[in-house]
């Protein structure tokens, strides 16, 4: 499995398919050709100096007489962890908060209204380790912790509203804990919370170790740039999952996420896109960079010998919009910040097109799995 040395998806195809061929590869992989936007040169100096990659792109939609175009810009941040694990809690946090705020004002140049940063953003993925302390240190309040504070002042400043991912510590629920994300309005208040609802038990993410299933259902929050929702990273497996978000009328759904090759690279450009497709709106796929190592062995019951890190995380953050469409991905190696300009009428004009909402049989589907999660369910099966 190829790690930090192989760049990316779309610098190989570029590299190796001559350019007419290029195009027809690029169609059928990518679908309709995203615009690259045009950002300020001062956006990429300052992202050249703080060493991570920038790149934007526009998706159209087609004009329409009644409604103006509802352009929005998101901003996506795919990020390693700045300092080793072992490295004082409090310390690893403030490298963060000061890497994000980096990135984040970047954002700002480049006119973003919306930003969501990966799963638990302030922490190693540290739950391959089945151990508690020091990592059960970095849950915070969802309401009032260091981090939501830190995002507060963020949004207010930039005028931007901020999808904080964190590991939550749930004071008026006896200090359990949850992986949840926060979304700040860019008010700078906090607009609300959603929590992970599916849980891997697969390979080394223990994370039910950790925090149990999300009990918050699918909330969407009105935000002035659109209606946004949060899928935590495992939820992009379950296309109910996305299916709720968008029947509560999400029209754009971020997926901070987790993950690593060997598990799941080949997965990840088909899922949020294939979502966007059958939801009729755009997602935002964020996976963390690079390899975490911890002090000290951990093993998954799966025959692997022990070892000491989880893999290899690797980025390639992209859009997906309604139409099949999506942008290229970021590096797999590198911190950035992918910028998408979204107009969010395609989302009704997809939904026009292909009626999945009009022929989606919910009533059908609801009445089924009503009867198939009963414990005397028996499956239709007809034999001869
Ligand atoms: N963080 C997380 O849920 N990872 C699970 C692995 C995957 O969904 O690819």
């Amino acid at each position: 499995m190829a790690g930090a040395e192989w760049e990316s998806l779309e610098q190989c195809l570029e590299k190796h398919i001559p350019p007419a061929e290029l195009r027809e590869v690029k169609r059928i992989l990518y679908g309709k050709e995203t615009r690259k936007l045009d950002l300020p040169s001062r956006a990429f100096e300052a992202a050249s100096r703080e060493d991570f990659e920038l790149q934007g792109y526009a998706f159209e939609a087609a004009e329409e007489q009644l409604r103006r175009p509802r352009i929005v810009r998101v901003g996506l941040v795919q990020n390693r962890v700045p300092l080793p694990t072992d490295a004082p809690v409090a310390e690893q946090v403030a490298a963060l908060h000061k890497r994000i705020e980096a990135i984040v004002e970047v954002a700002a140049v480049c006119g973003v209204n919306v930003i969501c940063f990966q799963e638990v953003w302030t922490m190693p993925f540290a739950f391959c380790t089945r151990e508690k302390l020091p990592w059960t240190e970095f849950a915070e309040s969802a309401e009032d912790g260091p981090t939501t504070r830190f995002c507060q002042k963020l949004a207010k400043k930039h005028d931007v509203v901020v999808v904080s991912p964190i590991l939550e510590r749930d004071g008026e629920h006896g200090d359990v804990l949850w992986n949840t994300a926060v979304v700040i309005s860019n008010s700078g208040a906090v607009l609300g919370k959603t929590r992970k609802n599916h849980i891997p038990r697969v390979g080394d993410f223990n994370e039910s170790t950790y925090y149990m299933e999300g009990n918050l259902g699918h909330p969407v929050f009105q935000t002035p740039f659109g209606r946004i929702a949060v899928n935590i990273c495992y939820g992009r497996h379950h296309p109910l999952n996305w299916l709720m978000y968008s029947i509560n009328g999400a029209e754009i759904i971020f997926n901070p996420s987790a993950t690593i090759g060997a598990l799941s690279e080949s997965l990840w450009p088909i899922e949020a896109r294939n979502a966007a497709i059958a939801n009729h709106c755009f997602t935002c796929a964020i996976n963390r960079v690079g390899v975490e190592h911890y002090p000290n062995e951990f093993t998954s019951g799966d025959r692997k010998k022990a070892h000491c890190d989880f893999g290899y995380f690797y980025g390639s953050s992209y859009v997906a919009a309604p139409d099949g469409s999506r942008t290229p991905g970021l590096s797999r190696s590198r911190d950035g910040l992918l910028v998408a300009e979204l107009n969010l009428n395609l989302c009704r004009q997809m939904n026009d097109v292909w009626n999945f909402k009009m022929t989606g049989r919910y009533e059908m589907y609801a009445r089924e799995l009503a009867e198939a999660v009963k414990p005397n369910y028996s499956p239709t099966v007809l034999k001869e």
